[in-house]
């Protein structure tokens, strides 16, 4: 399993500090929506200058004009961008279209989305790669990232699974061996006073349970 480092409401300095710090552990960097919202594409791009070999997620959550922010994103050194999976249908089909057209890819995130058959038809779209996602409010309501929410895409065998929304190490723990390919994890490491230690320890279990 791979962990991507989600860098959300945080000013650009620390952006460039955590993954400095972190490189060593993680596999993707993901510049939050946040963050975009505040430094805009310039902040895409320089990262993926400073850190060439890894792979940049830019959480768009895009959910219009898919095919136009995607571009933005990919133009700017993404290789991934994020697409809401409650959009209209011609949005996710304008964001694949980019991603073919740059040889980059969509992660589709479930924020919100209940029913099994939207996935399917997301599938049917083209969506390979989804993100289960807890999201920051519904967190603070007592609702956590975990492998029950894994059901949603339990007929979509094929698809490419990520998961997000207030994973720990122990959360983590808990997806090693599941279908879970990326755990995308952000304050765990970022709010911690040790994120070197922190993404050490979430490699480890990985490791481990491997
Ligand atoms: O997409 C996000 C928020 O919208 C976050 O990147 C994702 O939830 C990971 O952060 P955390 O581990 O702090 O929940």
């Amino acid at each position: 399993m791979k962990i991507q480092l989600a860098l959300d409401r945080l000013p650009k300095e620390d952006c460039f500090r955590l993954v400095g710090e972190t490189a060593d552990f993680i596999d993707l960097i993901e510049i939050g929506t946040g963050v975009i919202k505040e430094y805009g594409m310039d902040i895409v791009r320089e990262m993926k200058q400073r850190h060439p070999g890894k792979l940049l997620l830019a959480d768009m959550k895009t959910c219009d004009a898919g095919k136009s922010e995607a571009s933005q994103a990919f133009s700017a050194g993404a290789d991934i961008v994020t697409v809401m999976g409650f959009a209209g249908n011609a949005t996710v089909s304008g964001a694949l279209e980019a991603a073919v057209q740059f040889g980059k890819t969509v992660m589709v995130d479930l924020l919100e989305v209940r029913e099994p058959e939207r996935v399917k038809e997301l599938s049917g779209l083209g969506v390979d790669l989804f993100c289960i996602h807890i999201g920051k409010d519904s967190q603070e309501q007592g609702r956590a990232a975990g492998t029950a929410s894994l059901d949603l895409l339990a007929d979509v065998p094929s698809a490419r699974i990520a998961v997000a929304g207030g994973l720990n190490k122990e959360a983590v723990k808990g997806l090693a061996g599941s279908r879970v390919e990326i755990a995308i994890v952000g304050s765990a490491i970022t709010g911690s006073q040790n994120p070197k230690e922190a993404a050490r320890h979430i490699r480890q279990v990985i490791d481990a349970a491997q």
